[in-house]
């Protein structure tokens, strides 16, 4: 599965000095047993490693060049082996190797390459546009009467789409007042109005679509979300598109939760080509993050993703591991650019709003990834999420491929939906 191991010594007194740093804070310190758990989490590990799964890449190999049999004495238990993740009862290496390499890369390169962004975009949209946007244009070119019942029916219509009643109502309430305003008679005029206005609500408040990077600074996002959303899946997407970009990506499987979150997270580092530093399964994924960032800074990395685990059900524990990844980030990259980027599932239409405010009240959210608005006709979730709870999205997931994440864009998405 990953195409060769590197190891990277790792002195004890780094260790020291980094609980010494990160952890003055008594009652934080108190909370989570740190001296514990990180004597255990750090407890070396013969020669005190840590394991960077590389991306297959022929001169990285050669410069890093593996020896099976040292690494295999070397290795503590502690840490992950390629045997441990291929003969682990729950991974089917074979399977998976094979699996969606070819049908990923076959599918996103040949279909998607030849079709522009809209093109892509439209695709994606198919199952919204087709419910959202028929209804829509029967109501309005059927020379419907400008009436109240007119702006009943299209409060349904935006509502039946996912749109939800705080923005439904703004969106009406502007449109009726433009219609006034522009004194509009023919209803035909109104299907282009209603399209502007609701680029204009998705833009009201001008928030940041775009990721926050600074030149020469290293990036660190941290990707939140519960289970299944597809958190995994976009951050390989998420780093093949940024190293495509030209930047250098580096991932960090800091959602110890689940051995199997961190060996499909090392399928998409494969994929994207990218490396990805891991312990095991229930290490401290501040420790992991801790090596990611000095591993990142060693390698002059452009963008660290760090996958985190988004366990909703214990709100407490999560806001602490939160707390505690985000202080060693401030300890040991405090000039680093930052974004905290919430992965929601657009198939579960106004669920993803109650997750949004969720984790909103246990941490800082940046920015939104919807994923799966190919299987869904509730594409206008997508209003809620930036117009009542202001928080931008960045990227959406159009598809299962590789390259099937893209930049949100207001104006082509609602293009896109009509
Ligand atoms: N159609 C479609 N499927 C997607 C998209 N993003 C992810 N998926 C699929 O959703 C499923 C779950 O994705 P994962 O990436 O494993 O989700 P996760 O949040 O990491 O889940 P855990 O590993 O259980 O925490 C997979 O089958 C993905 O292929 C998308 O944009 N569109």
């Amino acid at each position: 599965m990953f195409d060769f191991f590197k190891k990277k010594k790792k002195e004890d007194e780094n260790k020291k000095e980094y609980l010494e740093e990160t952890y003055q804070d008594d009652e934080v310190e108190e909370e989570w047993q740190i001296e514990d758990e990180y004597e255990e989490d750090f407890k070396p590990l013969e020669g005190g490693e840590t394991l960077v799964f590389e991306s297959s890449n022929a001169d990285l190999e050669e410069e890093f060049s593996y020896d099976e049999s040292e690494h295999n004495e070397n290795l503590d238990s502690n840490h992950i082996s390629t045997e441990d993740l291929t003969n682990s009862s729950d991974f089917n290496y074979e399977e998976s190797n094979n699996y969606k390499k070819e049908e990923i890369y076959n599918q996103s390169y040949e279909e998607s390459e030849n079709k522009g962004f809209f093109g892509k975009l439209r695709d994606g949209l198919l199952k919204t546009r087709d419910q959202f946007s028929s209804q829509i244009k029967n109501l309005f070119t059927s020379n419907v009467k400008i009436d109240d019942e007119m702006y009943e029916e299209l409060e349904d219509i935006l509502i039946s789409a996912d749109i939800g009643m705080e923005t439904t109502l703004a969106i009406v309430d502007s449109l009726r007042y433009e219609i006034n305003e522009r004194n509009i008679k023919d209803s035909d005029e109104i299907y282009p109005l209603l399209e502007e206005i609701m680029v204009r609500h998705l833009d009201r408040d001008n928030l940041d679509n775009d990721l926050n990077f600074r030149n020469n600074e290293l990036a660190i996002i941290l990707v939140i979300g519960v289970n299944g959303v597809g958190k995994t899946t976009t951050i390989g997407k998420l780093a093949y598109n940024l190293e495509k970009e030209g930047k250098s990506v580096m991932l960090a499987a800091a959602d110890t939760f689940r051995a199997a979150a961190i060996e499909q997270l090392g399928e998409w580092a494969d994929k994207a080509n990218v490396e990805m530093i891991a312990h095991s399964e229930g290490a401290d994924p501040s420790a992991v993050i801790f090596d990611a960032i000095k591993s990142a800074k060693n390698k002059d990395i452009d963008v660290l993703i760090c996958d985190t685990a988004g366990r909703l059900h214990n709100k407490k524990n999560l806001m602490k591991e939160l707390e505690k990844i985000n202080k060693t980030i401030d300890s040991h990259a405090g000039s680093a650019t930052r974004e905290n980027l919430l992965v929601l599932d657009a198939t579960t239409g106004q669920n993803a709003v109650n997750q949004l405010r969720e984790f909103k009240n246990v941490t800082d959210i940046t920015g939104l990834i919807l994923t799966k608005l190919d299987g869904t006709a509730k594409g206008g979730i997508i209003f809620p999420l930036q117009y009542e709870l202001n928080v931008p999205v960045k990227y959406i997931g159009l598809g299962e491929g590789i390259d099937n994440l893209e930049k949100f864009d207001s104006k082509s998405f609602v293009d896109a939906m009509f």
